[in-house]
C-alpha cells in the first residue's frame, strides 16, 4: 500500500556558485498530500521543475511514478498535472474552451474531453461560469479552473506551486477543501508548495520544511512537534477554580508529570475571572489529560477548562528560525 510515487535522492541544483537545492532526499507515497513549506527563495520551484524534467539537476535524481524525470520528461509530464504559480489561460476563450484545448493537447478524445470538462467545471464550482471568458474570471476562479485544467488528463500526481497565492481567505478555504476532496475522490498524490503555514497545516498529511535549499525537517505535525521538542513531551493547559497548594502538589505527585507552571493572567481573562481561578501548564511524558482532570476534581477544585497543547507549524517554523539550527529529519 505504501507505494512510493515521488522519490528524490540527493537532488541538487547549483546555478554557478549558488546552490538552490542541496542534496534533497524525499519520498512521497501514493495518495498522500505533501506540503513543501518554505519562505521565498527556499528552492521550492526549482525542486518542482526538476521533478518535471524542466530543469536539469546538477547531481542526484528525481523519479516520478518510477520514471526518471531528467531522462524521460515527456513520460513524466503525461502522468503529472502541474499548476504553476503564474497560471495562464487564453483570456478571450471560455473556461470550457480552455479545458477542451488542454484535453486536445493531451490527446483526450473529444467526447470524453467534453464530458470530463463539464464534470470538472461542476466539481470546482465553475459550472455556471463555464461559458464565460477567462479574462473575466477572478483570481480564485482562475485557480479553480487551474485545478480542473491539471485534472483533465487524469494525472496520477498533481503538483501545485503556491496554489492559494493572491486569493482571499474564504477563497483559500474553499480551494484547499477542494484539493483535499479531489485528492480523495480521484486517488491523487498531491504535492503543494506554499509559504503559508496555516494553509499547509489544514490539508497536508505530511510537510517538509524547506529552508535555504535544504529540507530541514519532514514528517506529520505530531512528528515534527516531537522532533523539535527533543523529547516525547505532552503539555496541557488547565483552568482551575479553587486553586491551592494542595492541588498543585497532587499534580506534581503524579508519576508522569514533569512540570507544573502557573501561567500569568492576561488582561482580558483577568477581567472576568475571580482571583482563585488560575491557568496552569502541566507537562508530562505521556498524554495525561484525563488523569490531570481527575486529580484536579479529586482535590476539591473545579476544572473550568482543559486544552491539550500541540505545536502548530507556525511555532515550529519560528523555533527553527530563532534557534538557527537544523532540527533533523523524519521520514
Ligand atoms: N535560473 C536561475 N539562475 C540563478 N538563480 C536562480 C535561478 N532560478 C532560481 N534561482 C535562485 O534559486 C533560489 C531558489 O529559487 P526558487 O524559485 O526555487 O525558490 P522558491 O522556494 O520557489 O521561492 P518563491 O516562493 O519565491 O518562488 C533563489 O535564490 C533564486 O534566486
Amino acid at each position: 500500500m505504501d507505494e512510493t510515487v515521488i522519490e528524490l535522492s540527493r537532488l541538487t541544483k547549483r546555478y554557478g556558485e549558488f546552490t538552490a537545492v542541496s542534496e534533497l532526499d524525499l519520498s512521497i507515497r501514493r495518495g498522500e498530500i505533501f506540503g513543501l513549506l518554505g519562505p521565498n527563495g527556499a528552492g521550492k520551484t526549482t525542486t518542482i521543475l526538476m521533478m518535471l524534467g524542466l530543469a536539469e539537476p546538477t547531481s542526484g535524481r528525481a523519479t516520478v511514478c518510477g520514471i526518471d524525470a531528467t531522462r524521460n520528461p515527456i513520460e513524466v509530464k503525461r502522468r503529472v498535472g502541474y499548476m504553476p504559480d503564474d497560471i495562464g489561460f487564453y483570456e478571450d476563450r471560455t473556461g470550457l474552451d480552455n479545458l477542451m484545448y488542454t484535453a486536445m493537447l493531451n490527446r483526450v478524445p473529444e467526447a470524453e474531453a467534453r464530458r470530463r470538462a463539464t464534470e470538472l467545471l461542476d466539481k470546482v464550482g465553475l459550472g455556471s461560469a463555464a461559458g464565460k471568458k477567462t479574462g473575466a474570471y477572478s483570481r480564485g476562479m482562475r485557480q479553480r479552473l487551474g485545478l480542473a485544467d491539471v485534472l483533465i488528463k487524469r494525472p496520477e500526481v498533481v503538483i501545485l506551486d503556491e496554489p492559494t497565492l493572491g486569493i482571499d481567505p474564504e477563497g483559500v478555504r474553499e480551494l484547499l477543501a477542494l484539493i483535499r476532496e479531489l485528492s480523495r475522490d480521484e486517488g491523487l498524490t498531491v504535492l503543494l508548495s506554499s509559504h503559508h503555514l496555516h494553509q499547509v497545516q489544514q490539508i497536508c498529511d505530511r510537510v517538509g520544511l524547506f529552508v535555504g535549499g535544504r529540507l530541514i525537517a519532514s514528517g506529520d505535525l505530531a512528528a515534527l512537534s516531537q522532533l523539535l521538542d527533543g523529547s516525547s513531551s505532552y503539555a496541557v493547559e488547565l483552568d482551575v477554580g479553587g486553586w491551592s497548594e494542595g492541588v498543585e502538589s497532587a499534580l506534581r505527585g503524579l508519576d508522569r508529570v514533569t512540570a507544573v507552571d502557573l501561567q500569568e493572567k492576561d488582561a482580558l481573562s483577568a477581567a472576568d475571572r475571580s482571583d482563585d481561578v488560575v491557568t496552569v501548564r502541566v507537562t508530562g511524558t505521556d498524554d495525561i489529560a484525563a488523569e490531570l482532570a481527575a486529580v484536579v476534581v479529586g482535590s476539591g477544585a473545579s476544572l473550568l477548562g482543559l486544552r491539550p497543547l500541540r505545536y502548530g507549524l507556525d511555532e515550529i517554523y519560528h523555533r527553527y528560525f530563532e534557534g538557527g539550527n537544523p532540527v533533523g529529519q523524519l521520514h
